[in-house]
């Protein structure tokens, strides 16, 4: 190290350069980096402050300079190793792409800026076509053939680095093991047997009751109701209860909860930093006092700490059993309680973002189509006449409202572009293009379900496509809103049930319509990508129908308490 101080520039500066080319091509060019990252950067600053440190103890000229170009010209060795290999040497050099797409991730961030991901795929489909190199190692590709090829029953897919976001923590849906996966999910399905599903119906009743008050108060009031609020106070009310076995009452309140404000802001992060899990990683140990990224840690924290309460509160009379009541007595049983924390954490943290983030801008969505065509709004409420909405059964055979969810779901996914998985070694045949191993796809719902491969006036809401007009659905392959194979929804049944009975209850008590010139321009515009969808405000008009269904569920004092 004493060299440093007396090597004349012209040596050391392109020598630090052939170190930067030889640490690509000999260590980094092979295997994933993302999780080394923070600890790359420490040792990237120590080793600064070290030559930094030697040059002025031997007492070498300019210091601070030299220390400079020789930190410099390291990185510019490595980048440009890097750089060249990417855009000239690797295997998916001749997919089509932007330029800079294929340099660097950051360009996707920087597309990304705004949550707007969705839009920034549909443009580059138009511009290069419906297999697009979005990345160094990765591929996004528009075909109805590809989920069924990354998550099919014969798929040899897993899940990508992006799954990684969550680490330290570890949940069912981020865990990257396939066979770790599939061990979790057999505890998480306990809590979606029948038997559970039955007691969360009955909340999720309890609750849709209390919306439908509070929208009948504002109404009465002459008061428009901002859907984008009021379906995430439902939500996340209803998930509390059936997540940890207490609500956030904002229903009662009215207002958002602040943890749950929290895990908006949070969510944000989600939007531009999808593409680069690692700065994500680098931020968590190096930034954590950054707004979005302490938003991201507090919402975390705090996801801990509802599953450290539950855990006090587990066994202690409750008789109402919840998802954690599940996870908790599996542990229990096992005896690892301590040693599961990180998986109840991340459990934790999955249940209150997968269970609500989804459901809510679905509803959102499927009022704003609803008011749009009114036409079709009073045909649901005439078949829903004469139903017993309170009957799951009877509501799931009403073929109508089961159209609307699911061209709801097509044409507003609560997951527009998420879910990437990444190909096995051996590499695979993806919509007849032959993709190697370890890249990444992009199979984004937003634009399968704009693509005329598979649908007919694929840009139209029409739910008849699934009831009376089959033949509008050309490829029915693309079209899985909660994904499918060993990493499909576990709450799909619950979520639809929960649909539908809010949709039915909803229709039957209100004619909806738009309450001032407004026409969704804020919901559209502001619609933001970050993994679930975030959809701007919408204000809604819902008029009383006369002889409309009277609350049935609800007890009486309970309706009032909540007035
Ligand atoms: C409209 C409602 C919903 C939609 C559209 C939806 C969609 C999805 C999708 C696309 C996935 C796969 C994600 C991926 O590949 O990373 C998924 C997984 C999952 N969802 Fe849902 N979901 C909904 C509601 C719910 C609800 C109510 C719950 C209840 C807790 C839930 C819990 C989960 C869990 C735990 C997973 C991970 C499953 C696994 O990896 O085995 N979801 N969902």
């Amino acid at each position: 190290m004493g060299l440093l101080s007396h090597l004349p520039s012209t040596t050391l500066y392109p020598g630090a350069a052939l170190l930067g080319t030889t640490s690509h091509l000999a260590i980094f060019i092979r295997g994933e980096w993302h999780m080394q990252s923070p600890v790359l950067f420490w040792i990237y600053a120590f080793l600064t402050a070290t030559i930094f440190a030697i040059i002025n103890l031997k007492q070498g000229d300019h210091p601070f300079q030299t220390t400079f170009f020789i930190t410099t010209s390291y990185s510019l060795g490595l980048f440009t190793s890097i750089s060249i290999y990417r855009l000239y040497f690797h295997r998916l050099r001749s997919f089509p792409g932007p330029k800079l797409a294929a340099l660097t991730k950051f360009w996707h961030v920087w597309q990304c800026r705004r949550g707007k991901n969705h839009l920034v795929i549909e443009r580059l489909q138009a511009q290069y076509g419906n297999v697009i190199r979005t990345g160094p190692e990765e591929l996004t590709i528009i075909d109805p053939s590809v989920p069924s090829t990354i998550d099919g029953p014969k798929s040899t897919c897993t899940k990508a680095v992006w799954y990684d976001f969550l680490l330290p923590e570890i949940a069912l849906n981020t865990t990257r093991s396939v066979a770790e996966h599939d061990q979790r999910r057999k505890v998480w399905d306990k809590g979606f047997s029948s038997a559970a599903m039955r007691e969360y119906d009955e909340r999720v009743r309890h609750h849709a009751e209390i919306l439908a008050d509070r929208i009948e108060s504002l109404s009465r009031q002459g008061k428009a109701v901002d859907v984008s609020d009021w379906f995430y106070f439902f939500t996340f009310d209803v998930m509390g209860e059936f997540a940890f076995g207490q609500g956030f009452e904002m229903l009662q309140s009215q207002k958002w909860h602040w943890a749950v404000r929290l895990l908006r802001r949070a969510m944000g992060l989600l939007g531009p930093f999808s593409a680069v899990p690692w700065l994500a990683q680098v931020a968590f140990y190096v930034l954590p006092w950054m707004w979005v990224v302490r938003d991201w840690l507090g919402m975390m924290e705090w996801c801990k700490e509802r599953m450290g309460e539950r855990i006090q509160r587990h066994g202690k009379g409750c008789l109402r059993r919840d998802v954690s009541h599940w996870l908790i007595e599996e542990s229990l049983g096992r005896g690892t309680l301590e040693r599961d924390r990180e998986w109840l954490n991340g459990d934790a943290v999955t249940v209150v973002i997968a269970g609500s983030d989804t459901i809510a801008p679905t509803l959102v969505f499927a009022f704003y189509e609803l008011v749009r065509n009114r036409g079709l709004q009073e045909t649901l409420t005439r078949e829903l006449e004469g139903v017993d909405i309170y009957d799951k059964g009877e509501l799931a055979k009403v073929g109508l409202l089961t159209g609307v969810i699911k061209e709801t779901m097509r044409l507003w996914p609560a997951v527009p572009t998420g879910g990437y998985r990444q190909t096995p070694d051996g590499g695979l045949e993806i919509a007849g293009s032959w993709v190697p191993g370890g890249v990444t796809i992009v199979s984004p719902r937003w634009s399968l379900g704009r693509s005329e491969l598979a649908y007919e006036r694929a840009d139209e809401w029409i739910p008849e496509r699934w009831t009376t007009k089959p033949e509008m659905v050309r490829d029915a392959r693309g079209f899985q809103p909660f994904s499918q194979g060993r990493f499909n929804c576990v709450g799909k049944a619950l979520a639809m049930a929960e649909m539908r009975f809010v949709i039915a209850l909803l229709l039957t008590r209100f004619e909806v319509g738009f309450s001032t010139e407004e026409r969704g321009e804020r919901l559209v515009g502001e619609l933001r990508d970050q993994f679930t969808a975030s959809p701007g405000a919408l204000e809604l008009e819902f008029r009383v129908r006369v002889g409309s269904h009277s609350c049935k569920f609800l007890p009486q004092h309970s309706i009032k308490a909540s007035l």
